[in-house]
């Protein structure tokens, strides 16, 4: 995507260079600049500080930070002592395993002469993959939003609902959820989007108007509690979200806040589609409110608030009173029955076992 003229994707590597270079997503809005990750270390810590953040994201960056492992330490016992550092570092968006597996799978036959350039070669790849995958749903997506429009006499923009953040700076490139709505957008159909601001990190507020603004995407930013109630005034066209993790029978963990949407959505009779590329999908997990584990996140994220000063710097407040006690579970689980479909690169799924397997074939 295009920022102040210049087409950017969130992560990038000089071919000549075995670093990684990042957007930093916690100075956005207000600062634009990125950060070089020197070593697996310093990839873990992007992840673990949601300097990367986005479940496709994590998972290249995992790659990454796998491949610098690799480098600086290619023996047998690093294959699994790296792969283990990186898939600690966020739990529950399965695309950090799913890159992890993929790229351990690929070096660990190797001579340890020769991993580290193969894992690069591979998290190259994954991250080329993840920007073909993305515009693919996309244009699956867009099809919905085309539907609605016309079934409205294109008498109107269509109202759009989204949670956190879904764009290209959640992916490599496009974004999935957010990724529909530019593909929309650049269709012609109009659209316009309620972006849920998204406590306690706010990406929504931060990260969706930011992109949504830079891509001249009309968009009203909302509190989180105010979707049900532009639900119930006929507000909402359809509610976009992504995913962290799916498992094979359809149920969706995203960003803390989803289910009340989809509760909402449900009792309003308004679409709800969970969009995800296929690395999302866990097809070992089933029962995703049982099974899928829940991050729980440190307590100043919900007790203070960052913002910028009238200096432009970044700073922190305090919200609620020292030594409050803090629960901030960072996901939930959006029981399949409560999703309309899900929107993957290969088509539009109804969320459920059948339904999956019918686009992945291949997972048996
Ligand atoms: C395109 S995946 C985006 C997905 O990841 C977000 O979580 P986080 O900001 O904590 O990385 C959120 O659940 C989004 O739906």
């Amino acid at each position: 995507m295009k920022v102040d003229g210049v087409a950017y994707r969130s992560i990038w590597r000089d071919p000549s260079e075995t670093t990684v270079t990042v957007v930093d997503q916690t100075l956005l809005p207000h600062r634009f600049d990125t950060l070089k990750l020197m070593n697996v270390a310093d990839a873990i810590d992007a992840i673990k500080r949601m300097v990367v953040r986005g479940a496709p994201l994590i998972g290249v960056t995992g790659a990454y930070g796998y491949a610098m492992a690799l480098r600086d330490d290619p023996s047998d016992a690093n294959v699994d002592a790296a792969f283990d550092a990186i898939n600690a570092a966020r739990p529950t968006a399965v695309n950090l395993r799913w890159a992890l597996e993929i790229m351990r799978q690929e070096v660990r036959d190797l001579a340890p002469d020769d991993r580290a350039v193969a894992a690069y070669v591979t998290a190259d790849r994954l991250r080329a993959e993840d920007i073909e995958t993305n515009g693919a749903i996309a244009e699956q997506g867009a099809r919905l939003v085309r539907e609605i429009y016309e079934a409205n006499g294109r008498s109107r923009p269509v109202n759009i609902l989204t949670h956190c953040n879904t764009g290209w700076i959640a992916c490599v490139d496009w974004g999935t959820a957010l990724g529909v709505v530019y593909r929309a957008h650049d269709d012609g159909i109009p659209v316009h989007v309620w972006v849920d601001e998204t406590r306690p990190r706010n990406q929504g507020a931060s990260l969706t108007t930011w992109e949504l603004g830079s891509h001249g995407v009309p968009h009203t930013l909302i509190v989180d509690n105010a979707g049900g109630h532009l639900m119930q005034h006929g507000q909402v066209d359809i509610c976009l979200v992504g995913a962290d993790r799916v498992t094979a029978s359809g149920d969706a963990c995203n960003k803390i806040g989803t289910y009340l949407k989809a509760l909402a959505a449900k009792d309003n009779h308004v679409p709800f589609y969970v969009v995800l590329p296929g690395s999302t999908i866990d097809w070992g997990m089933q029962d995703g409110v049982t099974e899928i584990e829940i991050e729980e996140r440190a307590s100043d994220e919900v007790t203070h608030i960052s913002g910028v000063a009238g200096d432009g710097s970044i700073v922190k407040v305090r919200l609620a009173p020292k030594g409050t006690k803090v629960g901030n579970p960072a996901f939930d689980v959006t029981p399949a029955r409560l999703v309309t479909g899900l929107v993957t690169e290969r088509g539009v799924a109804p969320a459920s076992r059948e339904g999956l397997r019918a686009l992945y074939p291949e997972k048996g």
